[in-house]
């Protein structure tokens, strides 16, 4: 996958050359390019925001250093891209981090993760002019999604929450190909419900004992135990999912009814 970022803060995103993003990309999972939006600029102080027009707070990212961004990054990873004989004239999906976006789930990850090239625009003031979304998206899919209900000062860390969900589900980046299985949000058995409890040895430590159940080597009694765990943490954390996870259920047993 490639993964290319605008930005007027490239060094926000140094933890994309660490731990297992960093790997990843050391292994060629993952090629990952920093634009800086200020080498768009025309002029001598490289400013990339304005006034808002219609007046109200803070400054909104001018349209030209963006578009000028968004046509060097779709020519440089086209030529990239067709190198590696991935068809001529592709273009990426442009993932836009903004609170006023779908939300990212992990469901959101996955769709990405299957995607062979990402751009990601993260915004800072109070936004990008609503027109250099509007001409992106006239020649590549767009995507505007949010990693929760608050704002932050600018996208780049909401860049690096989803290089990361997306980066861990690509083939061959997470040790135990299986890890991700029973993520979270993931899909499956467990779909829709949140991961339970999790121990490693000692088996007894300040006193607590590690779950009995967990150390029987019954594999049929650990799961249903595993499943019960993620139905209680669901419904104490998150009671919001347990109608999509029941229902879920329901049409499965429903089908094979
Ligand atoms: C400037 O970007 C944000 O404030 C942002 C981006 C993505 N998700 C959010 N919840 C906020």
């Amino acid at each position: 996958m490639r993964i290319d970022v605008v930005t007027i803060f490239p060094e926000y995103l140094e933890p994309l050359n660490v731990s297992l993003v960093g790997k990843a990309r050391a292994r060629g999972r993952l090629d990952i390019h920093l634009h800086h939006l200020r080498d768009w600029t025309t002029d001598v102080h490289r400013t990339v925001d304005d006034t808002p027009y219609g007046g109200g707070p803070g400054m909104v990212m001018k349209p030209e250093p963006w578009g000028a961004a968004l046509d060097a990054v779709l020519e440089r990873g086209a030529e990239e891209l067709a190198g590696r004989g991935l068809g001529e004239g592709a273009v990426p999906t442009l993932v836009v981090p903004t609170p006023s976006g779908r939300p990212f789930t992990q469901e959101l990850a996955q769709r990405l993760a299957a995607e062979p090239w990402l751009a990601f625009a993260p915004a800072r003031y109070e936004g990008i002019d609503r027109r250099v979304i509007e001409e992106a998206a006239d020649r590549m899919p767009v995507v505007e999604a949010s990693i929760g209900d608050y704002v932050l000062a600018g996208g780049e860390v909401a860049v690096l929450v989803m290089v990361e969900a997306v980066a861990r589900l690509l083939p061959g980046v997470l040790g135990n190909a299986e890890s991700h299985r029973d993520d979270s949000f993931a899909a499956g058995a467990m779909a829709d419900l949140l991961e339970g409890p999790v121990y490693t040895k000692p088996a007894e430590w300040r006193g607590r004992a590690v779950p009995e159940v967990l150390l029987s080597g019954n594999h049929g009694l650990i799961a249903r135990w595993r499943r019960e765990q993620a139905f209680r943490r669901t419904l104490a954390m998150r009671p919001d999912l347990v109608g999509r996870w029941e229902k879920a259920a329901f049409d499965k047993h429903d089908r094979k009814a």
